[in-house]
């Protein structure tokens, strides 16, 4: 199989550094430091990206990374690089031929430092370079809602290896999405899932427990025959995604049905499993630029289960063009089989505001 080194490295990656983040959920309180109320970061954040870029760095050490946080802050603030620290320390697998694979534990709070700011790459159309959203959808993380560590190899601007963790999401691909799952979210039994792709070769789940590597189970799309009897995901944040187009445009296409709302890129893990149908993000702001580690693993987990995903435009999305998706706005995900009829309604609903 192609990439499979690089699938086996993110998903014992993407494992760990969920584990960390949901030590410091049930051990500290859910974070201890917000840059903003708009644009929120725990000590779990600089874990993970820790974590996760040493983890490729040490299994591909000549690629790039483009992660979202840096360790300014942590250099700044000593008591709060300790307190990382210590996450990071306590963060191993069971296994220890796996923790191996990935490097074994990081060897000092500086080598930490170093490895967050790793992620400093600007991006770019050539090359190998990961993108990295150590927690996505960090407000849903504090709110005891959905919330997913996120990995993608871009080989020349393309996404090309996804894996996506998502610990509050249930283990079993067959439990279809209702309205709870975005807020009911916290931390039970019976949940928490690892998705994985590569481009070409489809699209995986698996516990997110010990055996990150078994082979996994394939996911596909839910064949839709009936459009109007879609489910559709979309933020729940209503400044990243309007609910009103949203609402417009399943209400154009005959939805019924309310939306589910959850954070993160769990919508896209979501949808490529079968368990909802389409994924919605209508621009708010006309000056905001989509991150591509908001989207890159969630691209390539839900065309490889079926899907197609374009800008709400229909546009491509790019993402060579460095840490942004600059050339586009919003994002529109769907199976194969009724995306232009998606796709029609969403222009029409768009070009209405114009
Ligand atoms: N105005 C905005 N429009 C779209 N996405 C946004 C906006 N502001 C922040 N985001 C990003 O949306 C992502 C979460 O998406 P979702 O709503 O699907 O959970 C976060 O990574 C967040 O970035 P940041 O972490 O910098 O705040
Ligand atoms: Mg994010």
């Amino acid at each position: 199989m192609a990439y499979e080194k690089e699938l086996d490295i993110a998903l014992l990656a993407v494992q760990r550094a969920t584990l960390l983040t949901k030590s410091v959920y049930t051990s500290h309180s859910k974070g201890t430091l917000s840059k903003s109320d708009s644009s929120p970061v725990t000590i779990g954040d600089f874990g993970a990206q820790a974590l996760i870029i040493s983890s490729i760095l040490h299994a591909f050490p000549n690629d790039e990374v483009v992660g979202e946080e840096d360790a300014d802050d942590l250099r700044a603030n000593p008591s709060l690089k300790e307190l990382v620290w210590e996450l990071v320390q306590a963060a191993k697998l069971d296994d220890s031929a796996a923790e191996d694979k990935i490097g074994g534990p990081i060897k000092s709070a500086e080598d930490m430092l170093e490895a967050i700011d790793a992620g400093r790459s600007d991006g770019g159309r050539k090359g190998r370079i990961w993108a990295l959203d150590p927690i996505d959808g960090t407000k849903g993380f504090l709110r005891g809602g959905q919330y997913a560590v996120c990995l993608a190899l871009m080989v020349d601007g393309v996404p090309t290896v996804g894996v996506i963790g998502c610990p509050n999401l249930p283990v079993d691909d067959k439990t279809l999405l209702d309205a709870s799952v975005g807020i009911d979210a916290d931390d039970k039994e019976g949940k928490g899932v690892l998705f994985g792709a590569v481009k070409g070769e489809g699209s995986t789940s698996r516990p997110l427990g010990p055996g990150a590597l078994l082979d996994g189970n394939k996911i596909s799309m839910k064949p839709l025959e009936d459009i109007s009897q879609a489910t559709f995901c979309e933020s729940v944040e209503a400044g990243h995604s309007s609910h009103g187009d949203n609402a417009a445009i399943a209400s154009k296409l005959g939805i019924t049905k309310p939306s589910v709302r959850m954070d993160s890129q769990a919508k896209y893990g979501s949808i490529a499993r079968g368990a909802g149908d389409l994924y919605l993000r209508l621009p708010v702001s006309k000056t905001y630029e989509e991150k591509i580690w908001d989207h890159a693993a969630g691209v390539v987990i839900v065309e490889e289960a079926g899907g197609e995903v374009t800008d709400a435009w229909g546009k491509p999305l790019d993402f060579g063009i460095g840490r942004t998706l600059k050339e586009n706005k919003g994002v529109v995900a769907a199976p194969k089989a009724v995306f232009s009829q998606v796709i029609k309604v969403v222009k029409e609903v768009l070009g209405a505001k114009q």
